[in-house]
């Protein structure tokens, strides 16, 4: 029988900043179709840089990413348009992945215009701001006319607004209280449930990605020693998605 492929594949992915000195160093990882999986680690040991790689953002030095079982084939706007729009990203700082001039109205629409769908953009901008529980009358605002969790809505809206096939959230709601918290969760999920795509949260709190996610991986500092990943599944008591209590902030 023939399994399907991985949604998201990282085979022995290096990368960093300097050659001589990578953060990640030949770490392996795998997100298979309609699964969530936490990535957990220390301050500084690379998370947010091997979630950049698995959104195509960063090219590593060495590894290669497979999306759908298709090997990427570059990195940013070099990456054919099918991969590069299959995965979204929503990252921790709302203020600083979104555009200030921008109305949120085309910060939202702004995957769908750069793609060359303007009449899909003038009519689902209202609806992917729904779906985000974003209000209408926000729309015609800029990022600094908002606050964080109503732009970090935006920034979400944005990030689904091509019906990603992955999703990456790299620490999304580290910023935000535990109401906008559980919102967003159950907005990923209602959007991972109806799609089946795959998730990659990033983060530091654990309660809430072992909560959340199907499985967790602990990144260990390359310094310390560096990969394999350690996978761990979840408590029996936790559920995928989120549950009724909210988690704290941190
Ligand atoms: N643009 C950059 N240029 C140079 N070094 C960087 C850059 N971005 C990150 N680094 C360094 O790479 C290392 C890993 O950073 P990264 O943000 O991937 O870690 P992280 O595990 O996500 O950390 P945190 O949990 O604190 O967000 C850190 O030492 C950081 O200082």
């Amino acid at each position: 029988m023939t399994r399907t492929p991985p949604a998201l594949e990282l085979r022995a992915v290096t990368a960093g900043y300097d050659r001589s000195a990578p953060v990640v160093r030949d770490t392996s990882l795998t997100v298979d179709e309609g699964e969530a999986v936490g990535l957990l680690g220390p301050s500084g040991c690379g998370k947010s840089t091997l979630a950049k790689v698995a959104a195509l953002l960063h090219r590593p030095y060495g590894g290669t990413v497979h999306l759908g079982g298709v090997q990427a084939r570059g990195w940013r706007h070099r990456a054919p348009r099918a991969q590069r729009t299959a995965v979204g990203v929503v990252f921790q700082q709302p203020r600083l992945a979104a555009d200030p001039r921008l109305t949120l109205a085309a910060l939202i629409a702004e995957p769908l215009r750069a793609t060359g769908r303007k009449a899909e953009a003038l009519a689902r901008t209202g609806e992917l701001a729904g779906s985000v529980g974003l209000g209408t009358d926000l729309l015609g605002r800029r990022p600094h006319e908002v606050s964080d969790g109503q732009l970090q809505r935006a920034c979400l809206a944005r990030a689904l607004a091509l019906r990603p096939r992955v999703l990456v959230c790299d620490e999304m709601t580290a910023m935000l209280d535990a109401s906008t918290t559980a919102a967003l969760v159950t907005v990923v999920e209602e959007y991972r449930t109806s799609t089946g795509a795959a998730l990659l949260a990033v983060g530091h709190d654990r309660t809430l990605l072992e909560r959340w996610c199907d499985r967790t991986e602990e990144m260990p500092c390359t310094a310390a020693g560096g990969p394999p990943l350690r996978s761990r599944a979840p408590d029996p008591v936790s559920v995928p998605g989120f549950g009724p209590e909210a988690p704290s902030d941190h």
